[in-house]
């Protein structure tokens, strides 16, 4: 399968401005035969969060601009994540949708970060985020949800072999950004691929470092602090060969972990 990860900056508060800047790239990653587009988090609006009641996407718009893409260009597109308004509330929610134009994933960050001020603006969400592509299963988290290993292993565990992460992870702790998602490739035996922004707001600058990570740990990607579009070949087998290698997942000893949960 061939991914393209979208590096790209975020004008603060200006859907207009991203919504054509990401049209852009859809266009020019479906035209160089990506099979699979993924988005950073927060793409419509930055983290303008004090403005989401005139910004947030309250109809559908992502969901339609999304669904009528892929169905056209025949790809299948982790659509990063953007700011929304439904249920009386707030979130920060991944759309997913497959190559005929169907919505297959509808996931909201899990884990909001007080560093930037989620916890008062959002709303979390509490479903997994695996989804099915191409008879395959994946998962999907957004930026901080990475903290936490259990969520990751959660999605593992629910048969995703590879795990989409949308993010705005500052430069000020890239390096975080960088072990935890080698961790959590690692730890998982499972494929990684994660597309952070680049660029600033009034309040972060961001570090970009999209990356792919195969089920050993390798990089197969890294756009450091490059703006455009990012592309890596991946074969799901591999993760059978890791797991045949050190079979983690069959040395597992739940029954014991669960003895000693707090
Ligand atoms: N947008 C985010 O969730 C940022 C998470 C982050 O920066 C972290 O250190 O964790």
């Amino acid at each position: 399968m061939k991914i393209a990860c979208v590096q790209m900056d975020i004008a603060f508060g200006q859907p207009e401005l991203n919504y054509r800047k990401v049209l852009d790239y859809l266009t020019e990653a479906a035209s160089n035969g990506a099979e699979t587009i993924v988005l950073p988090e927060m793409w419509n609006t930055g983290y303008a969060l004090t403005e989401l009641d005139t910004l947030a996407d309250s109809t559908n718009r992502t969901v339609e601009l999304l669904k009528s893409f892929a169905k056209e260009h025949k790809v299948n597109i982790v659509g990063g994540s953007v700011s929304t308004e439904k249920n009386g509330g707030f979130y920060n929610t991944m759309y997913v949708v497959d190559k005929d134009g169907g919505l297959v994933s509808e996931y909201d960050k899990a884990h909001r970060f007080c560093l930037m001020d989620e916890h008062i603006h959002l709303e979390e969400g509490d479903t997994l985020g695996t989804f099915e592509l191409d008879n395959q299963t994946y998962g999907g988290v957004i930026c901080y949800d990475i903290r936490f290993p259990e969520w990751i292993r959660a999605q593992a565990l629910n048969g995703a072999k590879l795990v989409f992460v949308s993010a705005e992870w500052p430069e000020a702790r890239i390096d975080h950004w960088r072990i935890l998602l080698q961790a959590r490739a690692i730890e998982n035996q499972i494929f990684i691929v994660a597309s952070n922004r680049i660029g600033s707001d009034p309040n972060n600058e961001f570090g970009g470092s999209t990356m792919v990570i195969a089920p050993w740990g390798e990089v197969r990607l890294d756009m450091k602090k490059e703006e455009g579009i990012g592309y890596a070949e991946i074969d799901l087998d591999e993760v059978e060969e890791v797991r045949k290698r050190i079979p983690v997942f069959a040395d597992r000893r739940e029954q014991l972990y669960e003895k000693f949960k707090k």
